[in-house]
């Protein structure tokens, strides 16, 4: 339900206000959501583990461990009817040449079948992401959850020095 989702994204952008500022990437937060049951299987926000961690990253990361599998392994233990949640839509470029996010989620096609993003990418890093595009290809349906975009963005941003 569109409730639902709502709430879903203002958790998310609740991590995201976790995350240290940063003037070379954005503060996000984002939650992977077990649809059936409607339960939250994890959270995550820039930088919260160890390295140069992503939002989405962290959540796939956490529920690798609690899986004991590699995250290139995890669609094979997870349920088949994943959410993911994430403030700012999944990177497709990231300019440390770590892997994108939208890698990530596609290794999981099998059983992420949606993604509810609060923004775009801005066109501050990587010009154009190309993340959209590539889920749609894959049977991914990518939903914009709206009404919070100002606050959204103000968050992922607040490392960056005001122009
Ligand atoms: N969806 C998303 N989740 C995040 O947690 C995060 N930080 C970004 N940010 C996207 C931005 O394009 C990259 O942060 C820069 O390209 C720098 O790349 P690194 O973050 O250093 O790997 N995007
Ligand atoms: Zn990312």
């Amino acid at each position: 339900q569109p409730g639902d989702h709502k709430a879903y994204m203002r958790l998310a952008l609740s991590l995201a206000q976790k995350s240290p500022p940063k003037p070379t990437n954005y503060r996000v937060g984002a939650v992977v959501v077990d649809v059936p049951s409607n339960t939250i299987l994890a959270t995550g926000y820039t930088l919260e583990l160890e390295g140069n961690t992503h939002a989405e990253q962290c959540c796939f990361m956490k529920l690798a461990q609690q899986h004991g599998v590699s995250e290139e392994k995890l669609a094979e233990v997870l349920p088949s009817n994943l959410a993911l949640y994430t403030t700012v839509e999944p990177c497709s470029k990231r300019l440390s040449g770590n892997l994108p996010c939208v890698e990530r989620v596609l290794r999981m096609a099998g059983c992420i079948k949606t993604v509810y993003v609060g923004i775009l990418e801005p066109e501050k890093f990587v010009q154009e992401n190309t993340g959209r595009k590539s889920l749609k290809d894959a049977g991914i349906e990518v939903v914009h959850v709206e009404g919070m975009e100002k606050e959204i963005l103000e968050v992922a941003t607040a490392g960056h020095v005001k122009e």
